[in-house]
């Protein structure tokens, strides 16, 4: 054996035996986790048990990160400990999750993001699709987009809130990238077609411009769609994410296309419970105020009286005529937090309705 060979085979040995570790501590914590389920079920034997808690998984992410000792990136190691627990939670709880889909969406990538591989996952044509199966209890958790850094708010998801009982249970930040896809066999110069959801035309509107002005754009309902059509269809490519690139099995012709290289886009996870405190939390409210001088002024100042720091505020119109303006606001901190409490108090003695849609752990991965 050369000098290289010995080398390898030792550092191989001690590979292995490290993965011998890794794998007898993973199991030990997995078993920790079956046991955490039966503490839950016995102490509430006649109620809805949550298996799953975002405080908690959002408290270990941030441990992870801020303890890591390298050469792995925190985010790396965070997402092989989302991971982990993903796997431990699916043996206390398969969790269902639906999402907008269909199948190889922004909104599914998003969705694996924040609950890891280890759930079944359930695509769904509309938003409102998405609210409706977790309102019924056929999904345990759903994922929705509500905002793009290029695009602004996605109104639907707001609106949505005004109606239902769900609570938002935690957010999930992805960045977007778009790129040109084409079928194996289709030449670039035979392209008569490009498809994509309208939003992603455009987050890519000055590279569509400057490159193909002249091909037609048809906007159809997601960017996985438009990756089926351009599988299917002679002539026609599709602005999509990897996942779609994947699953129709579709080649990038130009790759990166979006304008602005940080194009994110936010997703709310909604469920049916209050989320506790993690320490590092938002929290999202909607309010209607009356239609005089200063209500937004007053709706407000509370905020800033106690130094709580918004992070959104979006109007909506009315759906009603009760309601003449619909506020939308997030905001750092827990609703327990006795702040919080005071200026919630001060902002309900004003407004014609206040409804707390959830305190949640701001996004960690
Ligand atoms: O701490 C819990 O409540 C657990 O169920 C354990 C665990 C984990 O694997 O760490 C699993 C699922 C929960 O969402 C949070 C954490």
């Amino acid at each position: 054996m050369s000098d290289e060979q010995t080398r390898l085979a030792e550092l191989r040995d001690r590979i292995d035996s490290l993965d011998k570790q890794i794998m007898d501590l993973i199991s030990a914590r997995a078993q920790c986790a079956q046991e955490v389920a039966h503490v839950k079920m016995a102490s509430r034997p006649n109620e809805d048990v949550f298996f799953y808690r975002p405080e908690r998984e959002a408290q270990v992410l941030r441990r992870i990160k801020a303890e890591n000792p390298g050469p792995l990136s925190g985010e790396e190691m965070a997402r092989l400990f989302r991971e982990i627990m993903s796997a431990c939670l699916a043996l206390e709880k398969p969790m269902h999750i639906a999402f907008l889909g269909p199948e190889g969406t922004f909104t599914q990538a998003a969705a694996l993001k924040h609950f890891g591989h280890s759930v079944v996952s359930i695509p769904l044509p509309a938003i409102d699709d998405v609210f409706r199966e977790v309102e019924s209890g056929e999904a345990h958790y759903g994922v929705v987009p509500v905002e793009n850094s290029t695009e602004g708010m996605i109104n639907h998801t707001l609106d949505m809130f005004i109606s239902s009982s769900l609570k938002i249970c935690g957010e999930v930040q992805l960045r977007i990238h778009h790129h040109l896809l084409i079928a194996d066999g289709t030449d670039k110069k035979a392209i008569k077609r490009i498809y994509s959801h309208q939003q992603s035309f455009a987050q890519c509107r000055k590279w569509l411009d400057t490159h193909w002005h002249e091909v037609e754009r048809v906007a159809v309902s997601s960017n996985a769609e438009a990756a089926r059509r351009a599988a299917s269809e002679p002539g026609a490519a599709a602005i999509a994410g990897d996942m779609a690139a994947e699953l129709y099995d579709l080649r990038k012709l130009a790759a990166t296309i979006e304008d602005r290289p940080d194009n994110t886009t936010r997703f709310l996870i909604i469920g049916r419970e209050e989320v506790g405190p993690s320490g590092h939390d938002k929290s999202s409210i909607l309010v209607s105020m009356r239609n005089k001088p200063g209500a937004l002024y007053e709706l407000l100042e509370p905020f800033h009286r106690h130094g709580l720091s918004l992070t959104r505020l979006e109007t909506r119109p009315s759906p009603s005529g009760t309601w003449a303006y619909v506020f939308y606001i997030d905001f750092e901190a827990h609703a327990d937090d006795p702040q919080v409490q005071t200026v919630l108090q001060e902002v309900d003695a004003e407004a014609v309705e206040l409804k707390r849609l959830g305190s949640y752990p701001i996004g960690v991965l």
